[in-house]
C-alpha cells in the first residue's frame, strides 16, 4: 500500500538547482564511502526532481542538498541490496562520517534533518507522483520509482496468488487424504495430537496441493527436494490431462543440483509410487535466465507479460539468490493458473543484487497458519494440532526442520546452527575442539599457517590433474574448495588464487591441463554464465580445451579463446558458492573485521556448503565479530497475506 497522493504538477522550468558538490572528488573527500555512481546518479536525478516543484512552493539550497543526499544515501543501500530507504533509519543522522584512529575527522559527512522535516519535504516528492518522478515515497520509505514498480509488481502478484486460495470440497479434500496417505505410508498412520511429532514434509505437501504458491523452506539437506518431488507426484496425480512442469535454479550449477537430486529422488521412489506418475516428472532443470529467454544486450527477456510462458507447475530452487528484479521479471512470465513451488533456506545470504525476497516471505524460523489452514491440514495429514497465529498467518509457507544431511552429533550441523543464533563464542569453541568432535568433521587451522592451508589445498587440487579422465577430474573438483569472505588481501581469493598457481603451474603458463576456471560474467550466445566452472583439460588431440559439465553429465568442449572473461578458481568468495557444495571446504577469513560483508549469514553458507569436512581458518575476534553481525535489508515485501 501506498500513501502517496497523485497531484499532476506543472513543471517549473527555471527552478534553479543547487548542487552540494560540484565535482566527484569534491563529494569523495567529504562523504566516507561514497562512489562516482552515488554522486552522479544524485547529480542526474536531483533537477528533475527541483524543476518538479510548482512555482509557488520554491525549493531552497538545504532542501535541495537534504534531497541531493537522500539519492545518494538510496543508492549506496540499493548498492548493499536493499530496495529503499526507511526515512527513520538516516533521519537526524550523520552518515559517511569517519574519523581516524587518533580521533581526527577524516571526512565530515552529512546531517540529515528531523524525521518530520523530512517527510515534509518529501511529501511534496510524493505529491506528484502521477509526474512520474523517479523517486517515490511509500510508507515512510524512499525508492527509486525503478524498484518501487518491481516491488509492487512482486506484492501485487503474490497477494493475488494468496487470495486464490480455497477450501476444498468434501469430494476434493477425500481425494487429497488419500494420495498424502499413499504418498507417506510411514507417517499417515501416526496420528498424532501433538505437534512435536507432525512430520512436515507430509504437512508441506498437503499444504502445497491446495495453493497456487508455495515457499517450502529449511536448511541443508532438511529434504526440500525430497518433499517437492512428492509434492510434484501428487500433483501428476491429481491432474486429468499431462502438466507442463518446469524446474528452475538461479545459476547452470544450482540447476544441476536440482536435476541430480530429483532424479535421485525418483530413484528411490520407484516400486513406492507408480512409475507412470513418476515418469510425468521432468529430471532436467534449467537456469531461469534460459527459462526465460535471454535477449542479448538487453535486461529484459523474450518471455515476458505480452509473452507468457506456456506451463502448469513452475519449481525454483534456491530462491534466497534471486534477486528482486529477477523476481518480477519470472512473475510477469507466469500464466495465470501456473502453480509456483519456491524452494529454499532463508538462512543463507540473501541475493547479490537488491531485494532479499526469501528471507522477506520467510520472517520466522516456525510455521504459522490460519485456523482455516490448520482445519484443512488437520483434514488431509494424520496430525491434528498445528501452530496457528491469527494475526499473521502465513498460510503459503511449511518448514522443513530435520536435516538428514546434519542429523545427531555431526560438528557441521551444530556449528551451522550455533552460527545462525548468533553464539560466537560457543561456535568458536566448538570449532577449537574440532580434532576432538566423534565425526572428525570439524578442524581448526592456525591463521598464522598460510604454508599449511596452501599445501593442504595444493594435495587436493594435483589430485585433479592427475586424475584419469574428465569425468573423475569433475568429481574431484567438488570434493574441495578454499572459500573466502572477500577478494583481496591477504586472505582473499586473488592472493590464494595467486599462490596456488604458482605451485600448480611453476612455469606460469596461463593455461595448463587441470586448471579450475570460473566464468566471470554472462555470454548470452554461448550460453556461459557468471559462477560457470569449467576445466581447462588436454583432449586426445593433444590440445588444450575448456570443458563443462552440463545439466545431463556430459561435457562440453569450447576452445579457451572463445570463453568470456574468466579466472582461476582454486579459491572463490562464499558470495559465489551459493548453490553448490564441495566434500571439504576450507573457510578463510581476514585478520581484521572492519568489512560489512562478514556477518552470521555469510559464514553459515560457506559452513553449509561442506558435506563431510570444514575446516576454519580465522583468528577469534574475526570469527566473534561475523557471528554477532547480521544481514540487514530494507525492503516493502512483508505482509503479502
Ligand atoms: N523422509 C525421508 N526419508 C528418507 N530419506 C530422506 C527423507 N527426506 C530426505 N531424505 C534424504 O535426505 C537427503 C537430503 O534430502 P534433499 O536432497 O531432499 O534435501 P534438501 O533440503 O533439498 O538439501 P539441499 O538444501 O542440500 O538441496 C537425500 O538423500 C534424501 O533422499
Amino acid at each position: 500500500m501506498t500513501n502517496a497522493v497523485d497531484v499532476v504538477v506543472e513543471p517549473n522550468k527555471s527552478a534553479q538547482v543547487y548542487l552540494p558538490y560540484s565535482t566527484f572528488a569534491e563529494a569523495q573527500a567529504k562523504l566516507f564511502g561514497i562512489e562516482a555512481i552515488d554522486f552522479f546518479l544524485a547529480k542526474s536525478l536531483l533537477p528533475t526532481v527541483v524543476k518538479r516543484f510548482d512555482a509557488n512552493n520554491v525549493i531552497n539550497d538545504a532542501d535541495q542538498a537534504q534531497l541531493f543526499h537522500l539519492i545518494v544515501e538510496l543508492n549506496r543501500l540499493l548498492r548493499a541490496g536493499h530496495t529503499c530507504l526507511p526515512i527513520s533509519e538516516i533521519a537526524s543522522q550523520c552518515v559517511c562520517r569517519k574519523n581516524d584512529v587518533f580521533g581526527n575527522i577524516t571526512h565530515q559527512g552529512f546531517y540529515f534533518d528531523n524525521a518530520e522535516r523530512l517527510n515534509a519535504l518529501l511529501l511534496q516528492v510524493a505529491q506528484i507522483e502521477q509526474a512520474k518522478l523517479p523517486l517515490v515515497l511509500s510508507n515512510g520509505s524512499l525508492y527509486l520509482r525503478r524498484y518501487y514498480t518491481f516491488e509492487q509488481e512482486v506484492i501485487g502478484f503474490l497477494k493475488a496468488k494468496n487470495q486464490q486460495f480455497t477450501l476444498p470440497s468434501g469430494q476434493e479434500l477425500a481425494c487429497y487424504q488419500n494420495i498424502v496417505s499413499t504418498l507417506f505410508p510411514e507417517t499417515a498412520s501416526e496420528h498424532s495430537s501433538t505437534q512435536a511429532d507432525i512430520d512436515w514434509q507430509q504437512v508441506a505437501v498437503a499444504n502445497a496441493i491446495n495453493k497456487t504458491f508455495t515457499v517450502i523452506a529449511g536448511g541443508p539437506g532438511t529434504g526440500k527436494t525430497y518433499t517437492v518431488t512428492k509434492l510434484l507426484a501428487a500433483l501428476a496425480m491429481l491432474a486429468d490431462d499431462n502438466l507442463i512442469i518446469k524446474l528452475v535454479a538461479p545459476t547452470g550449477k544450482a540447476a544441476q543440483r536440482l536435476s541430480e537430486s530429483i532424479a535421485n529422488a525418483l530413484l528411490g521412489f520407484k516400486g513406492i509410487i507408480d512409475q507412470n506418475i513418476l515418469d510425468k516428472i521432468p529430471t532436467t532443470a534449467q537456469t531461469l535466465h534460459r527459462l526465460l529467454g535471454v535477449i542479448p544486450n538487453q535486461v529484459n527477456f523474450k518471455h515476458d507479460q505480452h509473452n507468457l510462458l506456456k506451463l502448469d507447475v513452475l519449481l525454483v530452487d534456491e530462491v534466497s539468490m534471486v534477486d528482486l528484479p529477477m523476481m518480477a521479471r519470472l512473475f510477469r512470465a507466469l500464466p495465470p493458473h501456473c502453480k509456483i513451488i519456491m524452494l529454499g533456506d532463508a538462512q543463507q545470504l540473501p541475493s547479490v543484487a537488491a531485494g532479499s525476497v526469501l528471507a522477506d516471505l520467510t520472517p520466522s524460523t516456525t510455521a504459522k497458519f490460519s485456523q482455516q489452514n490448520a482445519n484443512y491440514l488437520a483434514k488431509t495429514t494424520s496430525f491434528q494440532s498445528f501452530p496457528v497465529s491469527k494475526k499473521e498467518p502465513l498460510d503459503y509457507l511449511t518448514y522443513l526442520t530435520f536435516s538428514r544431511r546434519f542429523a545427531g552429533d555431526g560438528g557441521i550441523g551444530q556449528l551451522s546452527k550455533l552460527v545462525i543464533a548468533g553464539q560466537s563464542e560457543q561456535s568458536w569453541q566448538l570449532v577449537q575442539h574440532g580434532q576432538l568432535n566423534v565425526e572428525h568433521e570439524l578442524n581448526f587451522i592456525s591463521p598464522d599457517d598460510q604454508e599449511g592451508m596452501l599445501e593442504l589445498a595444493y594435495q587436493r587440487y594435483s589430485a585433479v590433474c592427475t586424475a584419469e579422465n574428465l569425468p573423475q577430474a569433475f568429481s574431484l573438483l567438488v570434493e574441495f574448495r578454499v572459500l573466502c569472505a572477500m577478494r583481496v588481501g591477504e586472505a582473499g581469493v586473488e592472493q590464494i588464487n595467486a599462490a596456488l598457481e604458482q605451485r600448480m603451474s611453476p612455469f606460469n603458463a596461463r593455461l595448463y591441463h587441470g586448471k579450475p576456471i570460473m566464468i566471470t560474467t554472462n555470454d548470452y550466445g554461448l550460453d556461459l554464465y557468471n559462477g560457470d566452472i569449467g576445466l581447462i583439460w588436454r583432449n586426445e588431440e593433444d590440445q588444450l580445451m575448456a570443458y563443462f559439465e552440463q545439466p545431463d553429465g556430459s561435457f562440453r568442449a569450447l576452445l579457451p579463446s572463445r570463453l568470456p572473461a574468466f579466472e582461476t578458481v582454486y579459491a572463490m568468495t562464499i558470495h559465489k558458492t551459493q548453490g553448490s557444495e564441495f566434500s571439504h571446504v576450507v573457510m578463510v577469513l581476514p585478520q581484521t573485521s572492519d568489512s560489512q560483508l562478514l556477518t552470521r549469514e555469510l559464514i553459515y553458507t560457506g559452513i553449509t556448503r561442506a558435506k563431510k569436512n570444514f575446516s576454519l581458518m580465522s583468528n577469534r575476534s574475526v570469527w566473534n565479530q561475523a557471528v554477532e553481525a547480521q544481514v540487514k535489508r530494507f525492503s516493502g515485501i512483508k505482509d503479502i497475506n
